[in-house]
Order: structure tokens, then C-alpha cells, then sequence
């Protein structure tokens, strides 16, 4: 593998979709997507996430991967944090939506008028196993509402964008991915790279 080839480690197929389409360029093929001098290519591995803040997950997440794959890894940490509880579950929201389900997170608000979530996505690039980790992250701001669309991904059918009267699962993929969490995320990491 050349020495500009970045790995981009995630178990999880849809957020691997959005990457792709996102940086997705007249010279991508096959799954693979250049930005700058680098080539991102992928490898489907399920990283242990330790607790803590959303910095602290994604750099754990990075030093593990790079330590596995011996070489430039990128890993992203996805959070969806409501304003009613200071931005929890944040980290933890998919042990949330695996336990208490979409339904259960709109409960969790209803003693709340204000129904306001923050869109989190947090990339960690790491050159190699002795490496420090960047982090680049995205926000989209918005609120929490009954579930409305596919629920294929996520909590993406209960998370309303502000300035929008759809659901991120309503939107189409094209306007979800100039706008999201996902989208910004990979604005400063696009930014970085091609800086290099
Ligand atoms: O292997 P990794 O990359 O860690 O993939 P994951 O599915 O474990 O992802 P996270 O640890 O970042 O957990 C984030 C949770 O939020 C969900 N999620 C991530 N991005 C999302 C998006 O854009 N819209 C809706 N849900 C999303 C995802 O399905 C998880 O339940
Ligand atoms: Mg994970």
C-alpha cells in the first residue's frame, strides 16, 4: 500500500456510504476517494470504544486502529447530545437507540420543551501506531422529534435539522450530505488534507 494511502476504519456501512458520496470526486473508483496527494480507502473492523468525552472516544478509537492496521488510519465517533441533558447520551447515544430504541429518546424529552439536539461527528486521523491524533469535527444543530421516515440508519428519523421541515431519513442523501454533522466534519478534514 503507498505511503498516501489512509484507511478509513468503521463497522458501520452507512456512515461509510456518506463518506464516499461526500468526498466523492471524478477521480474516486471503487470505493476509494482522493483528496489532495491521499487515496481513503476503507476496512469494516468493530473498535472497542472506551467511555469518555467525544475527543477522548474518537483518539482511543484512532490509536487502536493504527495500532491494528500499522499505518495512516482515519475513524470517525458519531453524537447525538440533547440540549435538555447538557448534550447525553453524546458518545453512548447507539447503546441508547440499541436499548431504549427511537421511541424510547423521543420519551426521554417529553418533560422538555426544549427538544434541541447537537449533531456531532468527530474524524480521527492518525499517521501511525506512535503517532498523535487530529481530530476534525462537525456540528449540526437541530430537534428531536417523532419518528418520521426510513429508520434504516441510526437516529437519522428522529433528528430534525434546524432551518428544515424534514427528517435527515426524509431528506434526500444528496441534501443530508451538504448539511450534516458528517458533511462539516469532513469539510476541515478535506481542508487539512489537501493542505499536506
Ligand atoms: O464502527 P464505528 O464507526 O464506530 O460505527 P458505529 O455504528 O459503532 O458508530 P458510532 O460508534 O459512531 O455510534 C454512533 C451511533 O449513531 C448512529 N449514527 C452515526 N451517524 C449517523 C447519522 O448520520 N445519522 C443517524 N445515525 C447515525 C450509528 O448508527 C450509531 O448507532
Ligand atoms: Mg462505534
Amino acid at each position: 500500500m503507498s505511503e498516501n494511502t489512509i484507511t478509513f476504519v468503521t463497522g458501520n456501512a452507512n456512515k461509510l456510504k456518506e463518506v464516499i458520496a461526500i468526498l466523492s470526486t471524478s477521480e474516486s473508483q471503487n470505493g476509494t476517494s482522493k483528496v489532495g496527494k491521499y487515496s481513503i480507502t476503507n476496512k469494516s473492523l468493530d473498535l472497542d470504544e472506551v467511555q469518555g468525552t467525544i475527543e477522548e472516544v474518537t483518539i482511543n478509537k484512532a490509536k487502536a486502529a493504527a495500532k491494528i492496521l500499522d499505518g495512516p488510519v482515519l475513524v470517525e465517533d458519531t453524537c447525538l447530545g440533547f440540549e435538555a441533558f447538557n448534550n447525553l447520551p453524546g458518545p453512548y447515544i447507539k447503546w441508547f437507540v440499541k436499548s431504549i430504541g427511537l421511541s424510547g429518546l423521543v420519551d426521554m424529552l417529553y418533560k422538555f420543551e426544549n427538544k434541541g439536539a447537537n449533531a456531532i461527528c468527530t474524524f480521527g486521523y492518525c499517521e501511525g501506531p506512535d503517532a498523535e491524533v487530529k481530530l476534525f469535527q462537525g456540528i449540526t444543530k437541530g430537534n428531536i422529534v417523532d419518528s418520521r421516515g426510513p429508520t434504516d440508519f441510526g437516529w437519522d428519523s428522529v433528528f430534525e435539522p434546524e432551518g428544515f421541515d424534514q427528517t435527515y431519513a426524509e431528506m434526500d442523501k444528496k441534501t443530508k450530505n451538504t448539511i450534516s454533522h458528517r458533511f462539516r466534519a469532513l469539510d476541515k478534514l478535506r481542508d487539512f488534507l489537501t493542505s499536506q
